[in-house]
């Protein structure tokens, strides 16, 4: 599990006079389970992209248990996050022709061989996320099959985080939910730190902390966490 710090962190982008995001201090204990909220436009992925390293963080630091990944080469952020971020959004990123499986264990096998383990893991997860025919093709499983496949794969290298964009924005009230209990579950049971960008109220208020995004700014703070 990993601990987020984050100081001074100003999101700029060409075009724009004011940052998009301008946050001074925030700090997320290890294991705790964050939602971030806000209207449209406030700044919640840029938040996102920023913490995962997935977008160049022009001021500022942002710490996972004391690493600033904003000092690492593009190449050593990718490592990073392959290594301790697993990433579940709103649309899914599973790939076509491939099995349930083999999504989940594609990110592996695209850096080395699998190991027994890993295969076992893999298994696992997909059991404990209820997804039964696991050789069956991704296209052909519902949408919130998709997604508890993504959150499988999301868990397989035992990351110390997950951030979830949007994990239940494009599906019906049911399978959302299933989703969100999945997630809340399978983090707490692994002790893994959890973000999660949602407009779902049901899922925000299964979250030990929520904060509200407005203009780029954290307007409002519930400030309690599971883990604090
Ligand atoms: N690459 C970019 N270039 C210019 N402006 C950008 C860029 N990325 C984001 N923005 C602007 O930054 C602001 C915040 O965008 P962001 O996507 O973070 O909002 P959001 O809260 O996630 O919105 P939504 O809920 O609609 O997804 C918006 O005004 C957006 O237009």
């Amino acid at each position: 599990m990993l601990t987020l710090d984050v100081s001074d962190l100003q999101m700029h982008f060409p075009g724009l006079a004011a940052p998009v995001l301008a946050i001074e201090r925030f700090h997320l204990p290890a294991g705790g389970q964050l939602a971030i909220t806000g209207a449209s436009g406030s700044g919640k992925s840029t938040f996102v992209n920023a913490i995962t390293g997935l977008e160049n963080v022009t001021h500022g630091k942002v710490s996972w248990n004391g690493t600033d990944i904003t000092r690492l080469s593009s190449g050593q952020r990718d490592a990073f996050r392959a290594r301790n971020i697993g990433l579940v959004m709103q649309d899914f990123h599973l790939f076509p022709g491939l099995s349930a499986f083999d999504n989940v264990v594609l990110p592996v096998r695209l850096a080395r061989r699998l190991t027994a383990g890993e295969r076992e893991r893999a298994l696992t997860l997909l059991a404990a996320t209820g997804i039964d025919r696991v050789s069956q093709k991704i296209e052909t499983l519902s949408r919130g099959e998709m997604q508890r496949v993504a959150v499988a794969r999301a868990l397989l290298q035992r990351p110390g985080v997950i951030v979830a964009d949007e994990p239940t924005a494009s599906l019906d009230r049911n399978a959302g939910n299933e989703v969100a209990e999945l997630l809340l579950r399978l983090s707490a049971e692994q002790g893994t730190t959890l973000v999660v960008v949602t407009h779902d109220a049901f899922l925000a208020e299964r979250l030990g902390r929520r904060i509200c995004l407005a203009s780029g700014r954290v307007d409002e703070d519930s400030g309690e966490s599971a883990a604090q």
